[in-house]
């Protein structure tokens, strides 16, 4: 049974794409037109359009000048020529359709010609075997050896013009090859920082199709559940984001890379994403999607397109969905809004949002696989945090978060969470290096503020949380009566005997002790 037929006549008739404004034009009409939008296809386009602008030729950036290599047939010229401030889409690529026909049936025949259904009594639905199958056909025509982080491997066009694929991308060309095989039970699972497949007739089987991170023994063709049960962050608790077709095109939109050079983004890519995103978010396809959701709005921030919402909006969309939807399981829509806030100097609502994340990764048990969330609250706490303390280290001004209590009652929930989440780990979080900005941090806090906060638990709430329970506490921070006390639940301690602790350390860190 075979997939999808190449492109429509209306499709054809599009071609070629020249402007960011076709090419979002041609993408609505397909998403608008199907309820079984091409992977293969749209993903060639994107990756044609990214690799084509930005790996062609290199920028080298001199002032206002650039020395442009080009390279034609064999040769490299070099071009000097005056970069205009903003370019006038002269890096757009003209897509023409002999180029992406030949791609989208090179993809087809790899896959038709190494995958005979009959060998598995052409079913309706997809097994783990032909899951595992479509996974190997992949996994077995990539280069054997290349840097796996490298920019601009996501795509089917990089797959087919250079046999190279992130992991993300090995799973989504797995995606698209069940689909020419004209599977419509398979699709993609995202976690945070991982993807598997999801397939059978209810949907309730999954596979792991790619690898992950640097060193790791891919799992391909198992089952994820044990990730699950380790209640590693990787698997979001089994709270992933489920793919439909549309979600997975948005998934691919969401995975576009602009960037020319570490310095460098293409204003072209960078719009032809926005406005996709745009496209998808308008037919309400990124409604279960936090992470798309996030990419959307830093690019709003970068550059607003007028007559939308605001990016803090977004942001603040994104963290509604995963609480909705992923059980407030997921990290990344904290640290989105952490870092708006952050960007924009907004230290009371960052500290606010970073305590949000460490909220939710308190649930979870810290495993080896779970480095990229451990970057990304090292450098809230040994970075970011520290710059806050230091552009209001004066504190001299009466409205300095160094002032104020629930700031101060943030910053502990958020240590408090990184705390947490190592408890009950095989693998330690906190070393040495956390504690000096750690102290650092909390010595900046007036004394008085620090007597404020108190630590309290309430006895009914230890009654009912069931024993060995680790989900969050109904109230995580209330301002008492006379909003100058911020009060923190703790399950554990007595508030008398916490009250004296509380003392105490605040005498040694004013050094009366
Ligand atoms: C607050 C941040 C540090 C800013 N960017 C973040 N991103 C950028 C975009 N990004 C994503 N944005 C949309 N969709 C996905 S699906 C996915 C993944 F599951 F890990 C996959 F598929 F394995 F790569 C990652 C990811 C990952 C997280 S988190």
């Amino acid at each position: 049974m075979a997939g999808l037929a190449s492109l429509s006549e209306e499709d054809r008739r599009q071609f070629p794409l020249k402007t960011v404004s076709s090419v979002v034009k041609f993408f609505e009409s397909v998403l608008k037109r199907t309820s079984e939008p091409d992977l293969a296809l749209l993903s060639i386009i994107v990756g044609c359009i990214e690799n084509t602008v930005t790996c062609s030729h290199q920028h080298i950036q001199l002032g206002a000048k650039s020395i442009v290599l080009t390279t034609v047939g064999e040769e490299t010229h070099e071009k000097i020529v005056i970069e205009p401030q903003i370019k006038k889409g002269d890096d757009f690529p003209e897509i023409q359709i002999d180029m992406i026909e030949a791609l989208y049936a090179k993809f087809r025949s790899v896959i038709l010609s190494s995958v005979d259904l009959n060998q598995y009594g052409n079913p309706e639905f997809a097994s783990r075997e032909i899951v595992k199958k479509v996974s190997d056909v992949i996994w077995n025509t990539l280069t054997r050896s290349y840097y796996k982080d490298r920019a601009h491997l996501q795509s089917l066009y990089s797959y087919l013009t250079g046999n190279k694929l992130d992991c993300f991308g090995v799973a989504l060309a797995v995606v698209a090859g069940c689909q020419v095989l004209g599977f419509k039970d398979v699709h993609l699972a995202l976690s945070e920082d991982h993807a598997w497949a999801v397939f059978g007739p209810d949907g309730k089987e999954n596979a792991e199709v790619t690898w992950h991170g640097k060193g790791n023994e891919d799992k391909r063709g198992q089952p994820v559940d044990a990730g699950i049960r380790d209640r590693s962050w990787l698997y979001v608790a089994g709270n992933p984001v489920i793919c439909s077709r549309f979600t997975e095109v948005a998934a691919l939109v969401s995975s576009i890379n602009p960037s020319i050079s570490a310095t460098t983004d293409s204003i072209e890519v960078a719009s032809l994403q926005q406005s996709m995103l745009w496209v998808l978010h308008d037919l309400n396809h990124l409604n279960y999607y936090p992470m798309a959701l996030g990419n959307l709005a830093d690019l709003e921030e970068l550059n607003p397109t007028p007559g939308r919402c605001l990016c803090s909006q977004l942001f603040s969309q994104a963290i509604e969905v995963a609480r909705r939807y992923y059980g407030n399981c997921h990290v990344y829509p904290y640290t989105y809004q952490g870092g708006y806030f952050y960007r924009n100097r907004m230290y009371k609502e960052a500290l606010e949002s970073w305590a949000n994340a460490a909220d939710t990764i308190r649930s979870y048990n810290y495993s080896r696989e779970d480095e990229e969330i451990y970057k990304e609250f090292l450098e809230i706490a040994n970075e970011l945090i520290p710059f806050v303390m230091k552009v209001e280290g004066s504190g001299h001004s009466a409205r300095s978060i160094l002032k104020d209590s629930e700031c101060f009652a943030h910053l502990l929930r958020f240590y408090d969470g990184i705390c947490q989440w190592e408890e009950g780990s095989c693998t330690p979080v906190l070393h040495i290096g956390w504690a000096k900005p750690l102290v650092n941090t909390i010595s900046k806090f007036d004394a008085q503020v620090r007597r404020h906060v108190v630590i309290s638990c309430s006895d009914a709430e230890e009654e009912t949380a069931p024993e060995g329970s680790d989900e969050l506490h109904p109230h995580q921070g209330e301002l008492d009566a006379n909003a100058n006390q911020v009060i923190l639940p703790r399950p554990q301690a007595k508030e008398k005997e916490l009250e004296a602790e509380v003392q105490a350390e605040n005498q040694v860190l004013d050094g009366k002790a």
